[in-house]
Parts: C-alpha cells; sequence; structure tokens
C-alpha cells in the first residue's frame, strides 16, 4: 500500500475495497444522516402528532422538483432498465398515488398547493435538484434521489408509534413496504454499479452532492419542527 492510501485509509475519506459505494457515501454523510432518520419530526409522524400542513406545503414544492430530476434520471440513465424502472416510479408512485395523497392531507389540513412563501431550505433544496437535472450526470442525480428515498426509508420504517389519521399514516406507508425497500434497494444499486468506474475526482463530486442533499433533509426537518 503506498503512503498516499495509506494516508486516505486513515482518514475514511475513500470508498473501502469491499464497502459498496452507497454504503460508503451514507457513512461519510454523518451525523446528519442518523439526525435525519431518527428526527423528532419524523418521531411526531409516527406518533400522530406532528403538524403537517406547512411540512406538506412546502413538500409539495420538493416533490415538484424532484419529479423533474426524475425525467432527468430517466433521460440521463445509461441502460434501458433503468430508465424503466425510474420512469415506472414517477408515472405510478409520484404522478398517481403521492399526488393524490398531496392533494387530499393538503385539502384535509386547509393547506395551499401553492404556498406564497417558500422556507429557505426549500428554495436551497429546489436550487440543488435543479442544478443536478440541469448537469445530466447520471451518478449526480442518482445521488440526490438516493438520499431522499433512502433517509425517508430510514425513518419510516422505524417502528415507533401508531400514527392513526389517514394524514400520518398515508405518509408513513407511502415510504415503507416492500415495494418502497425496492424502490431504494434500485437507486442503490446503481451507485453500487457506476460507483467503482468513477475517478477520484467523480466520487468526490457524488459525495459533495449526497452530503449536502443529506444536510438539507436534517434542515427541512428542522424546518418543519419549527
Ligand atoms: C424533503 C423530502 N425528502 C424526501 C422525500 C421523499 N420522496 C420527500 N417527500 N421530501
Amino acid at each position: 500500500m503506498s503512503e498516499r492510501s495509506e494516508r486516505i485509509d486513515e482518514h475514511n475519506e475513500e470508498p473501502e475495497s469491499r464497502a459498496p459505494f452507497s454504503a460508503w457515501l451514507r457513512s461519510q454523510s454523518e451525523p446528519d444522516w442518523t439526525a435525519v432518520v431518527t428526527h423528532p419530526f419524523a418521531a411526531a409522524i409516527h406518533s400522530g402528532t406532528a403538524d403537517m400542513r406547512r411540512y406538506l406545503e412546502q413538500d409539495f414544492q420538493f416533490v415538484d422538483a424532484f419529479t423533474a430530476l426524475l425525467g432527468a434520471a430517466v433521460a440521463a440513465a445509461d441502460t434501458f432498465e433503468a430508465r424503466v424502472a425510474v420512469g415506472r416510479f414517477l408515472g405510478q408512485t409520484v404522478a398517481d398515488t403521492e399526488r393524490g395523497y398531496f392533494h387530499r392531507a393538503l385539502a384535509e389540513l386547509g393547506g395551499e398547493l401553492t404556498p406564497p412563501t417558500l422556507e429557505p431550505v426549500t428554495i436551497e433544496f429546489r436550487a440543488l435538484m435543479d442544478d443536478v437535472r440541469r448537469s445530466q450526470d447520471y451518478p449526480l442525480i442518482l445521488a440526490v434521489l438516493c438520499v431522499a428515498e433512502w433517509t425517508y426509508l430510514g425513518w419510516a420504517s422505524r417502528t415507533v408509534g401508531s400514527a392513526e389519521g389517514f394524514v400520518h399514516r398515508e405518509w408513513i406507508d407511502l415510504h415503507s413496504g416492500p415495494e418502497f425497500e425496492a424502490w431504494v434497494g434500485f437507486l442503490r444499486g446503481e451507485l453500487d454499479r457506476l460507483g467503482p468506474g468513477l475517478d477520484e475526482n467523480g466520487r468526490a463530486r457524488v459525495l459533495d452532492v449526497f452530503r449536502r442533499a443529506t444536510t438539507l433533509e436534517r434542515r427541512f426537518f428542522d424546518m418543519a419542527l419549527g
């Protein structure tokens, strides 16, 4: 082992040879990752006590940019099967089940589909997604998609609480269960497939986006907590 690679390993700055790329990205995004998955706002969703109105109003604006990013993934993916997987999730889940949920939940809560003001974290998250979308760089697009979905699988799969009202319950159900697990598995698998082929600069760029998205997820829940 060269002096340089020893130094990198010691500081854990480069993917360990056997760790899947996605696992390495997540480990390098601590402590924010764990802060998202164990966030008090997520716990409040589980217990059915979270005030969902402002959160969902802002999140609907997040989902708008996220949907555009899914479209970019369809365009930028390097295989037909990947385009199909992303396109299916976009059409069947986001454009159908999730859209319906937002309309029903915001009507129930007296919220707006188009809120008059966007919170700073919503603006920053949309800007990151728009930048990555315009890059048309598939690994960077995957980094944001993977953070958004994997962190949500993380908190939603925790068995804490027993929310009953549909606004809380369906939001948890949308982000847990076998289908959502398979979707997150696909996103992780794509990063794991492509990571080893990236050079050092390419991996650093993916890690930078992955970390920024994780920090924004944490701040988004902070915002929701008020
Ligand atoms: C902020 C945020 N991050 C992730 C998700 C899950 N798609 C979401 N709805 N909102």
